[in-house]
């Protein structure tokens, strides 16, 4: 859903957002993370979403360029159906054909055994696995109910572990469902404390459809760290409403220190269906700079890769920096 304000005006009222922020910072002394780190998941979340398929070697070269701007993490393809995610039928080929950067990790998602398998093939290191809140997204999505998912993720879990893999977990819907609406946080909180026990190291907390509000981020985020550490949570905010900036800055508050992104704000999810993207990460990354969070990531680099991969789909970017 665009906004129909110009971007001039969507970086004026961003910088007046943060001016207004960093104040309340300053006047109430919260401490708020010195780093952040930024997972980029544009490769993943972002391209799925495009109707055109990218070949293979654009998506590679997108993910060597990522990973040489200074980002540490690179979600790179999805070990899922084909049939029910065309755009990343060629996990194989892009996970064996991109650089390995030492210093950079490259999760990618598993839905069940048969993904791991594929993924094992290929030298995987991280994978994914992805739960949400909502009953119905659930069976939209993955085709099962939220018991059957985390049967499914616990066998994935079992076995990723016995090849020594790092395992992170999403929860989706966390604060609003496209099909069954209003999503309670003290569900958001079980399922993550289900994923964070069954061994995921972080859990990624998704407004898959981007009608999260401050308020609303901050029951969400109250309700799920009672139940996991706040160091073991990412946000993963959807911009649909222009209001993923503001989510991230209540995560911020609440200690979160990890802010899933997508180049250029590409993205969506096939599953829900008309939303607008993953928040930019060139507009996350000049909000924590402006705070004074180190990020080690190379802005300047960012803004030409998320020029670079818009005009080769022919699509906006949401990048708001001239
Ligand atoms: C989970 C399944 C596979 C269940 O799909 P299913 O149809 O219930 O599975 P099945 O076990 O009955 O198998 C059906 C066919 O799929 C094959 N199959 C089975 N598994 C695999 C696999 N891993 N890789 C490749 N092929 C697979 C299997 O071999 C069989 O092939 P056939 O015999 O018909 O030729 C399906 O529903 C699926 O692939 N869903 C994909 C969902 C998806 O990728 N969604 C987007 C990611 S989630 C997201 O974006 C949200 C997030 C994470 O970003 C956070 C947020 O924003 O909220």
């Amino acid at each position: 859903m665009a906004s129909t304000l110009t971007k001039a005006q969507r970086l004026k009222n961003l910088n007046d957002l943060l001016s207004q922020f960093s104040s309340k910072v300053k006047q109430n002394n919260i401490k708020l993370p010195k780093f952040v780190k930024v997972v980029e998941v544009g490769p993943r979340d972002g391209l799925q979403n495009e109707a055109t398929l990218l070949p293979a070697k654009d998506k590679i070269d997108l993910i060597n360029r990522l990973s040489d701007s200074g980002l540490r993490t690179v979600e790179t393809t999805s070990f899922v159906s084909p049939k029910w995610v065309p755009q990343m039928g060629d996990n194989m080929e892009v996970f064996a054909g991109i650089k390995k950067y030492p210093n950079v990790s490259y999760p990618c998602l598993v839905p069940n055994v048969k993904g791991l398998e594929q993924a094992l093939k290929v030298g995987v290191k991280e994978i994914a696995v992805f739960g949400a809140a909502s009953e119905s997204f659930t069976q939209k999505n993955i085709n099962c109910s939220i018991a059957e998912s985390l049967e499914r993720f616990r066998a994935v879990i079992e076995e990723a572990k016995k090849h020594n893999l790092l395992v992170r977990g999403y929860v989706s819907t966390v604060m609003g469902c496209p099909y069954q609406g209003d999503v309670d946080p003290e569900k958001v909180a079980e399922v993550s404390k289900i994923l964070y026990d069954m061994g995921c190291y972080e859990i990624s907390l998704g407004d898959t459809i981007g009608i999260g509000t401050p308020e609303k981020t901050d029951k969400m985020l109250t309700a799920v760290k009672k139940q996991v550490p706040v160091d073991k949570l990412a946000a993963h905010f959807h911009d649909t409403f222009d209001k993923a900036i503001s989510n991230i800055l209540v995560a911020l508050e609440h200690g979160v220190s990890v802010v899933d992104s997508s180049i250029a704000g590409l993205g969506g999810c096939p599953y829900a269906k008309k939303q607008a993207g993953n928040v930019c990460t060139e507009n996350v990354v000049y909000t924590l700079q402006t705070l004074g969070i180190e990020t080690g990531v190379d802005l300047l680099k960012l803004k030409q890769i998320g020029s670079d991969i818009t005009t080769k789909l022919k699509r906006d970017n949401m990048c708001l920096l001239e």
